[in-house]
């Protein structure tokens, strides 16, 4: 699986890319910064193109984001992506992935949400939205009976809460929107991307 992968930096930029023309800088940016995978969601048209250039011409692991559905799945295996997210858990997604034989990482919300996934033969699941859940002490309380699940938690994770996620033994990597944030692509500020990817690896380096 990929926890090898993912669990080096621990980083997932999570990305809804407007533009696949912006791909390539941004791939740039973020691996000038240390970091070295990257979520591009499949909530704009850009996204299935945006993986297509990533995974052929940057060496991030690219993973694809918000696969609600099977076809979404072939899609973006198509394309190019190494692992699949889901915000929720969908036993259709997951049956597909393992069928094409690429790693997913479900979303779970509740401890019924994960014995489903575990029946389903996942031991790494995205817990969203974290912050909204109870953070990494949420983390904390469904790794008591579930310790052997690897949690990516999303949603909320920012800088100011990063070394805490991080600092759980049961988290894998965290997922996050403020690298690659919308204004930065909007403006074409990859400068700004490559420092807060750089001020992000420093913490979890530490
Ligand atoms: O689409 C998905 O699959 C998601 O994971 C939903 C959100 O895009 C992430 O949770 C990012 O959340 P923020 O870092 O709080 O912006």
């Amino acid at each position: 699986m990929n926890d090898v992968q993912l669990g080096g930096t621990r980083i997932i930029p999570v990305v809804a890319l407007p533009d696949a023309g912006l791909a390539l800088d941004l791939g740039q940016a973020l691996w000038a910064g240390g970091i070295r995978t990257i979520e591009i969601t499949l909530r704009t048209p850009a996204a299935l193109a945006a993986i297509a250039t990533l995974a052929e011409q940057s060496d991030l692991l690219v993973g694809a984001g918000t696969v609600l559905t099977a076809e979404q799945v072939e899609l973006a295996v198509e394309a190019g992506a190494k692992y699949i997210l889901s915000p929720g858990f969908s036993s259709t997604v997951v049956r597909r992935c393992q069928e094409v034989g690429v790693p997913v990482i479900p979303g779970i919300a509740t401890a019924t949400e994960l014995q489903a996934a575990l029946e389903a033969g996942v031991t790494t699941v995205k817990f969203f939205p974290a912050e909204q859940l109870g953070g990494p002490a949420g983390i904390r309380a469904l790794s008591g009976p579930f310790g052997q699940v690897k949690f990516v938690p999303t949603g909320g994770v920012s800088l100011a809460n990063l070394a805490g996620y991080l600092a759980e033994p049961a988290v894998l990597a965290v997922g996050a929107s403020w690298l690659a944030a919308p204004d930065l692509l909007a403006s074409g500020d990859f400068a700004e991307i490559t420092r807060r990817s750089t001020a992000a690896v420093e913490v979890a380096a530490r």
